[in-house]
């Protein structure tokens, strides 16, 4: 291969100017924003793409255009490591660098420190695969893509409309092929029928679980759960799909999707459930999902990810015990966000190792490898559980000395291939709650009885810079503004169970403030008052909200 052709890509980059003045960040999910505002954006991750398989000699690298649960007229880009990962943090500075270099000559400037700083063979080949979601801006944006792909002379593979988790499948099933990691056919029929298989496996002998409600956000996840379901007998499971109106613009996570269900707790648009059913949303990008139904009493009850990685943490631990594996040691990860009462119940009652990370996957996923088997769910429904290979192995191998230790080391290697390790997955999410349920034969009602979350509040606060927040203490605490915290803290001893954090959104120009307390009023209360505190001492602006204390 040549080396890096700089002059074509001085060429290329000007048909994909950076607008003037707009500072591009790199946050929790890569670059996000209003759509029209991505194009020199995702030229240059093209190149960052190529680049990065390069150092990687030739490894697959996915890039996955989608703005997930944002407004229909966003969009993103974010980049996908050859094993499913997120980007590696060491290149995040430089994603940034490229993105914000202001002429063609700057942008050289950058791709040539990079080289140089990760010391790149140019002639190195370089394979990228990529995605996008349902979005009206997508294909402008793939075109983007490819020029930049093509600036650096990668190999390309148009994956085509797909969700984010099975972008990061195929790339991981490209990567390991005929290797002892191999993670399965790389094709989306592969993605689906490992999947369906696994499911088939993890409830042989159960009875069918009832009907499940999915509102799909108007998203990709209505498109391929359909696609999912193809592959599975109606006499396991039955998926009703609602909300999967991709065509009509506007309607993309409009006043549905898990973020809208989790965030308001309530129904979505354009679904009625009745007391005893139970439905799930998803995401933009298929990627989270969080669980609900209707209470005898007709209250909506969210089952969210803190209760689904509650419930999969405490399913795995009596498999691995009733398989005689007690050996393999199982833990779970968490953020801030968790709720107060499912870290509680995990390392009270469960008595499992439970960490706090930063928000962001990629944080959660790390963290989550130091365990044979670690759960990790974001409260918003973005979650999965890693098999490290050392459990993988031993867990492959195991022969049971009973029927019964045989039949939950089977089910434990159903749940190994139903679960998507290479990222949080909606779908495969999906079937790994209902997989638990027809295996418990219990309700959604009977497994929310684990624990009752404490009341909680999130709350967004626009501030003219949210870059002068910076937290520590799994962003639990703030630094800067000097003096803010403090304050937030004589707030929050006045509530029994008072909890209350912020920190600066990575996906929106917010701040994020989060509370808890012993009842809605009191949560409401401090939620209320930390967001006017903040609102008033670190620079709110657009006009003080009403409900703000
Ligand atoms: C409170 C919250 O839900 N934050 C979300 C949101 O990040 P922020 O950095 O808070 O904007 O989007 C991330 C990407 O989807 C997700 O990982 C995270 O959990
Ligand atoms: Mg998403």
């Amino acid at each position: 291969m040549a080396s890096i052709n700089y002059d074509k890509i001085k060429t290329d980059a000007a048909q994909h100017p950076k607008p003037q003045d707009i500072k591009y960040t790199h946050g929790t999910a890569g670059f996000r924003m209003k759509a029209d505002l991505l194009d020199s954006v995702v030229y240059r991750v093209g190149i960052l793409a190529g680049l990065r398989s390069k150092k990687l000699d030739g490894k697959v690298i996915g890039v996955m255009i989608t703005a997930s649960h944002n407004r229909e007229i966003d969009n993103g880009v974010k980049l996908v490591d050859p094993y499913g990962e997120m980007l590696h943090q060491s290149w995040e500075g430089y994603a940034a660098q490229l993105a914000n270099a202001q002429t063609e000559d700057e942008l050289v400037e950058v791709i040539k420190i990079i080289v140089k700083e990760f010391d790149i063979d140019e002639t190195m080949t370089s394979k990228v695969i990529y995605a996008r979601d349902t979005r009206p801006s997508g294909p402008a944006l793939v075109m983007a893509l490819e020029d930049g792909l093509r600036s650096i002379g990668a190999e390309i593979n148009d994956f085509g409309i797909k969700t984010t988790p099975q972008l990061h499948y195929v790339t991981c099933c490209l990567n390991t092929q005929g290797t002892e990691k191999s993670y399965g056919e790389p094709t989306e029929a592969g993605y689906y029928k490992k999947l369906a298989n696994a499911y088939r496996r993890a409830v042989e002998g159960k009875s069918r679980p009832s009907p499940l409600y999915v509102d799909s956000a108007n998203g990709v996840g209505a498109i391929k759960l359909k696609e999912l379901t193809n592959y599975i007998d109606k006499d396991i499971l039955e998926v009703i799909v609602l909300n999967d109106d991709i065509k009509t613009q506007g309607k993309l996570n409009h006043l549905c999707g898990a973020d809208y269900v989790k965030t308001n707790q309530r129904l979505p648009l354009g679904l009625n459930i009745k007391a005893g059913e139970r439905a799930a949303s998803l995401d933009g990008d298929a990627d989270r999902i969080v669980y609900y139904f209707i209470d005898d009493d007709g209250t909506f009850k969210l089952f969210d990810g803190d209760k689904i990685g509650s419930l999969a943490g405490s399913f795995i631990i009596d498999l691995v015990k009733a398989a005689g594996l007690e050996g393999i040691n199982v833990g779970v990860v968490q953020t801030a966000y968790a709720n107060g009462s499912s870290t509680h119940y995990l390392e009270k009652v469960m008595k499992v190792p439970v960490s706090c990370v930063p928000t962001g996957v990629k944080y959660l996923h790390h963290e989550a490898e130091k365990f044979d088997i670690g759960v990790y769910f974001e409260a918003n429904g973005h979650g999965t559980i890693l098999f490290s290979l050392t459990a993988t192995k031993l867990i492959r191998s195991s022969k049971g000395e009973t029927p019964e230790q045989e039949d939950a080391i089977e089910r434990l290697r159903a749940l190994m291939e139903l679960i998507n390790q290479t990222v949080g997955d909606a779908l495969s999410d999906l079937l790994l709650v209902e997989a638990i349920l027809a295996n418990r034969q219990w309700t959604l009602k009977r497994c929310n009885e684990a624990y009752k979350d404490l009341p909680n509040r999130l709350v967004k606060v626009i501030v003219t810079d949210r870059h002068i927040f910076k937290t520590t203490n799994a962003e639990r605490t703030l630094v800067e503004p000097a003096g803010l915290q403090g304050k937030i803290d004589a707030l929050v001893k006045k509530y029994k169970d008072g909890r209350s954090f912020v920190r600066p959104s990575g996906t929106e120009d917010v701040v994020r403030v989060y509370a808890e307390a012993a009842t809605q009023k009191e949560c409401d209360e401090l939620a209320y008052s930390v967001a006017g505190l903040v609102y008033d001492e670190a620079g709110g602006t657009g006009g003080r909200p009403d409900e703000f204390l």
